[in-house]
């Protein structure tokens, strides 16, 4: 069995993977962490994984968690670059579902996170842990940096088109909308229930984090610089990321059987048949991603329609589909699960 540990263990992402982890026939959760709820058990502050777990929440420990073979951070940017040299430094593998270590360029960081990188040495070993990308560095790497909500159903959206050169990469445009679960379980006065209810509005328009994160990695898919714009919303349902992406259409080029042909063997993408619209109902707690391709009118501008649970493909369940390509386990095991309808 892996022993597993979760820095952060109440939030959303970390009692998601919490949900995965404690189902998991290979894995048995050792280690979680919470500073306000040490000292608790797991399942009197989540009565929904009674029965599954008998943990106690504790602080934070490098030593405690040295214990275990992998360490699952799913922390505030700014707190796995503090703890993982000493984790790996004891042999723990570590997948970081935070920012931390997704940007190559250091002083990019810096400037998006408005923080001083604490481990900048350790950047450059870091696998960026897209599976559909990166599977085979995936396998073997020490310190895994999850993508983004947001950078998962973008890049996973792109990916097909950019690979081909299909479309003009210097004009790409992603018009993204996410739950509020994607804005973590920390009160805010933007989450509440009566600011974010019955309404709906972009934000960071002038400039959102996952921006450089997602140039980077259509940058190298591309292997040029890109020219993306991005605009995140925030829509008043939980779970959930709908990006609509378009592109202008250097080629003629049957979009449908690229895309299919692209993603016949990966287990967690999904594309939808001709005419489809993706929905984010039909990936809810799923670790799928689905898409749908159009071109409208059979104009030159492609319209790619790509859905994902942020909670499971954009963050916990992505993390465990690395884990379990770390650990050369069949990449969907404890990943099966069927999206909840409605
Ligand atoms: N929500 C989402 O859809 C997605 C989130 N992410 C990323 O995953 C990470 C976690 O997100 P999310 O679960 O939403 O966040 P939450 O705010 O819901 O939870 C954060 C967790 O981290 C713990 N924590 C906070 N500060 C520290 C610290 N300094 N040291 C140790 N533990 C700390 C908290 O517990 P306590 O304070 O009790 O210790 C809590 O358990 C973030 O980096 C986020 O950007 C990535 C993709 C999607
Ligand atoms: C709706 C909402 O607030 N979304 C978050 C998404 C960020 C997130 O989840 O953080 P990562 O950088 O780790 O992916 C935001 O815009 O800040």
């Amino acid at each position: 069995m892996i022993k597993a540990g979760i820095v952060g263990g109440t939030g959303y992402t970390g009692v998601e993977l919490l949900r995965i982890l404690l189902v998991h026939p290979q894995v048995q959760v050792s280690v979680v962490t919470s500073r306000s709820d040490a000292g608790q058990r797991v399942d009197h502050i989540y009565p929904s994984l009674r029965g599954y777990t008998e943990v106690v929440f504790t602080s934070p420990d490098v030593q405690q968690l040295s214990t275990c073979d992998v360490v699952f951070f799913a922390t505030p940017n700014g707190t796995a670059m503090t703890m993982a040299a000493d984790l790996l430094k004891n042999g723990v593998k570590v997948i970081d579902l935070s920012a931390d270590f997704r940007i190559k360029d250091v002083q990019e960081w810096q400037k998006w996170y408005g923080m001083e990188h604490a481990s900048p040495e350790l950047i450059a070993s870091a696998v960026y842990g897209l599976p559909e990308i990166n599977r085979e560095q995936i396998k073997q790497a020490s310190l895994i940096a999850c993508p983004g909500c947001y950078p998962t159903a973008v890049q996973l959206g792109f990916l097909p088109l950019l690979e081909n050169a299909a479309v003009d990469s210097s004009q790409l445009i992603a018009d993204v909308k996410s739950g509020v679960s994607g804005a973590g379980r920390k009160a805010e006065l933007a989450s509440l229930m009566s600011e974010a209810g019955e309404s709906f509005k972009a934000y960071a328009v002038a400039g959102h984090r996952h921006l450089p994160e997602i140039r980077q990695g259509l940058a190298n898919i591309v292997g040029q610089p890109v020219g993306l714009t991005f605009v995140p919303h925030l829509t008043p349902m939980i779970r959930g990321i709908h990006a609509t992406l378009y592109a202008r259409l250097s080629k003629s080029i049957d979009l449908q059987s690229l895309y299919q042909q692209r993603y016949q063997h990966e287990a967690f993408v999904d594309v939808l048949p001709a005419g489809s619209h993706a929905d984010t109902r039909n990936v809810r707690g799923s670790n799928r991603c689905q898409i749908a391709v159009h071109q409208p009118q059979g104009g030159d501008t492609v319209v790619i329609l790509s859905v994902i649970d942020n909670l499971v493909k954009g963050a916990s369940g992505q993390a465990v589909q690395a884990m379990n390509l770390l650990f050369d386990l069949p990449e969907t095991v404890g990943l099966q699960q069927v999206a909840l309808y409605p």
